[in-house]
């Protein structure tokens, strides 16, 4: 059972959150920001997040990161409640440097798949367990997920948290996503 750090009020673009830290969380710096109380509520609108810093905090157009933390944002703002946990695994999981790796092989026509397996790293080594936990620190009976990454969805339900449904979270695509956004719907089954 993961424990309560600190606990802080976060004006946003989006409206009034609440920011969250937890004692157990290894790397420290994990966030979650809750919108109004999701405490015992049925049926959360819940966005779980994976750090991209070069799309989260640069605005790059290679991926949609940014455009959904936006979106997920801007929907949560408006419900009486929701969550989104942003989680610090860069690169779905395999950080920054190797990221960054992926994208030069990305420059000589290699998809993202294909990119992670030369350099024989897994395609998606990201892990959801500290969702999970903050989930069940919160009591939340049931989440509205999201996403458009079944994957996702699927680690929920395995780890015991009920899944009423998925709210698509689509984006712009733009000439610089459109080769990504096609690997992630043909070769990593999102539902673009
Ligand atoms: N290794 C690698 N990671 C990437 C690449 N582009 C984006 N990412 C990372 O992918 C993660 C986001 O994953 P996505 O597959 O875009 O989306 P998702 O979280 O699985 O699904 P959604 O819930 O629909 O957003 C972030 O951690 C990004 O840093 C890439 O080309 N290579």
């Amino acid at each position: 059972m993961i424990k309560l750090y600190a606990k802080a009020k976060l004006p946003t673009m989006a409206g009034m959150f609440d920011i969250y830290t937890f004692e157990n969380d290894e790397h420290q710096d994990h966030a979650v920001l809750v919108k109004g109380d999701v405490t015992g509520k049925e049926d959360v609108p819940l966005r779980i997040h994976s750090e991209c810093l070069t799309g989260d905090v640069f605005g790059s157009r290679r991926c949609d990161c940014r455009d959904q933390l936006i979106r997920s944002l801007v929907y949560l703002g408006k419900q009486e409640y929701g969550m989104l946990i942003y989680l610090r695994q860069e690169g779905r999981g395999i950080g920054l440097l190797n990221k960054i790796r992926a994208y030069s092989l990305q420059d000589q026509g290699y998809d993202t798949v294909e990119a992670n397996l030369m350099l024989g790293l897994p395609v998606d080594k990201r892990d959801y367990t500290f969702a999970v936990e903050v989930l069940k620190y919160f009591n939340v009976k049931s989440v509205k997920v999201m996403t458009n990454n079944p994957a996702k969805m699927d680690f929920l339900l395995e780890h015991g948290i009920r899944v009423t449904g998925r709210i698509p979270v689509k984006s712009t695509p733009t000439p610089y996503d459109e080769f990504y956004l096609t690997t992630k719907r043909e070769r990593l089954g999102h539902q673009l």
